[in-house]
């Protein structure tokens, strides 16, 4: 059967394999650029603000940004990044502009550790069938997003198409904020990005069609049974397809996920739900001693033939906390980025729709039925994933007619028909995202803007609650 695929043009994604230029692009304006004198496995950390230019281009040697080797003297722009360019034999940079902090780090033993763990999880791909599932957990913060893109990398370097799982709503991966991805990547990713974050230019086409699915919340906590049930498809949907591509079943899973499921209060909870759904083989807890000890505790007790390797790795020295603003900022670039592409590349196309065709679900704040026993904060003896609860005052969807309150949202298409069960809206995956730009009550019109000319029929559209609406996307 074929599996949903998801609409990305914003993204850098392509239908065919045609090699573009590589993303790349030449700063704006003139500006103040130096060179730098990178020593073996040391790297040069930045953060770059979203206003300024800022970029960098390898003049000799080999150098890489999380695994992605930067090629010589093409210019990448940075901007909106904090990260680090690492080099394992030393290297000289040229770089352009200013940034809110850099500097060269030669405390990078990191790297060594990822590098090893990558050298690990070849020798599990080698000969198998199956390759590894690993999960990589540990408190906000803590490298888990740039260790993941590093394994991807690596293995796509080798020739594997490793399969990532996205599980934090907070940020997109191929997709704006509040989807959780899991995409097999096939070719080299970009420098500075999946396809979504600050890209300067177009693009290799990284990836397969990913498949997505909407959780419009900030952090899974805020409906935790949504959250799992969610899990529970995408881990059926993504390891059936692994059925389908060999290369990708051997390549394994590498699974993101947010600070927030570091939650000894839960007995972690959505850990274990989710290892047990993507019968997960090897755990890395990053940056917590406490999570590596509770969870090398529970599952290297159990029988041989069950047990989960637990591995324990320290945070970056690198690791930046990203505050409130910076990821405000963040969320509003992968939302334009959808619709218009890097350098704003692209149109998206009006759709002006009379409010009585539309069929829009609004996802409900937790907090509206944090009195009543919701639909999301159940134990886990009563988790049901096929649970529904449309016949109760606490659901998770409520129909609403459009309204002014919607300008600016971005509104979910799934996969599913208008008149489906809860259950079966929360559980489809999406086909892309529409943002509304514009709501007529007088005229009773709704005007979206959508990546697409076509019209997507009968589906349910969900408006959530998360991310924020973004205001200044069409004047
Ligand atoms: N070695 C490093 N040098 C400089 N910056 C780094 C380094 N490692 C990671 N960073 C940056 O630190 C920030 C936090 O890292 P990352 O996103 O990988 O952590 P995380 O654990 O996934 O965080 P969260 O749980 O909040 O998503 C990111 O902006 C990342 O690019």
């Amino acid at each position: 059967m074929a599996l949903p695929g998801f609409n990305l043009p914003g993204l850098g994604i392509r239908s065919t394999s045609t090699p573009q230029v590589t993303g790349t692009s030449a700063p704006d304006v003139e500006q103040p650029s130096r060179r730098e004198e990178l020593a073996p496995q040391s790297e040069w950390r930045f953060e770059a603000g979203f206003i300024q230019s800022y970029s960098v281009r390898l003049v000799s040697g080999h150098a890489e940004l999380f695994g992605v080797e930067l090629a010589q003297n093409q210019t990448h722009n940075l901007s909106g990044l904090k990260g680090a360019v690492f080099t394992w034999q030393g290297c000289e940079l040229e770089v352009i502009g200013e940034a809110e902090s850099e500097y060269s780090a030669q405390e990078t033993e990191y790297a060594t550790e990822w590098i090893n763990l990558h050298g690990m999880l070849e020798s599990a791909r080698d000969g198998a069938s199956e390759g590894p599932r690993v999960l990589v957990v540990g408190p906000d913060s803590t490298g888990k997003s740039s260790m993941v893109r590093s394994l991807a990398a690596w293995a796509v370097r080798q020739g594997r198409a490793p399969t990532v799982v996205h599980l934090d709503p907070r940020e997109g991966l191929l997709a704006p904020p509040s989807s959780l991805t899991a995409v097999t990547i096939v070719s080299q990713m970009e420098v500075d990005g999946w396809g979504i974050s600050p890209m300067t230019g177009p693009s290799l086409q990284p990836v397969r069609s990913p498949l997505v699915y909407h959780f419009p919340y900030a952090t899974p906590s805020e409906r935790p049974n949504a959250f799992k049930a969610i899990v529970t498809r995408s881990a059926l949907t993504t390891l059936n397809k692994l059925e389908e591509d060999p290369l990708a079943k051997q390549s394994g899973i590498i699974i993101d996920t947010p600070g927030g499921l570091n939650d000894p209060k839960s007995n972690y909870d959505m850990i274990h739900h989710i290892i047990s759904e993507f019968s997960i083989n090897l755990v890395v807890a990053l940056g917590s001693e406490r999570l590596y000890n509770d969870l090398n505790r529970r599952y290297t007790s159990k029988s041989p033939e069950d047990a989960i390797a637990v591995l324990k790795l320290a945070k970056p020295g690198g690791a930046v906390e990203r505050d409130n603003a910076y990821m405000k900022q963040l969320r509003a670039r992968q939302v334009r980025q959808y619709f218009f592409g890097s350098k704003e590349s692209l149109n998206p196309h009006s759709h002006s729709i009379p409010t009585n065709d539309l069929t829009i679900y609004r996802a409900k704040p937790a907090s509206s039925d944090a009195a009543l026993p919701s639909f999301g904060a159940e134990d886990e003896d009563d988790y049901d994933p096929a649970a529904t609860s449309t016949s109760s005052s606490n659901t998770m969807y409520e129909k609403v007619a459009p309204s002014l309150a919607m300008t600016g949202a971005l509104i979910a298409i799934k996969f599913c028909s208008s008149n489906s069960e809860e259950a079966t809206i929360r559980d489809s995956a999406i086909m892309g995202y529409l943002y509304v730009a514009d709501v007529d009550e007088a005229r009773k019109k709704v005007r979206f803007l959508a990546p697409h000319p076509q019209r997507w029929g009968d589906r349910a559209l969900v408006w959530g609650t998360w991310p924020e609406a973004a205001a200044d996307l069409v004047r």
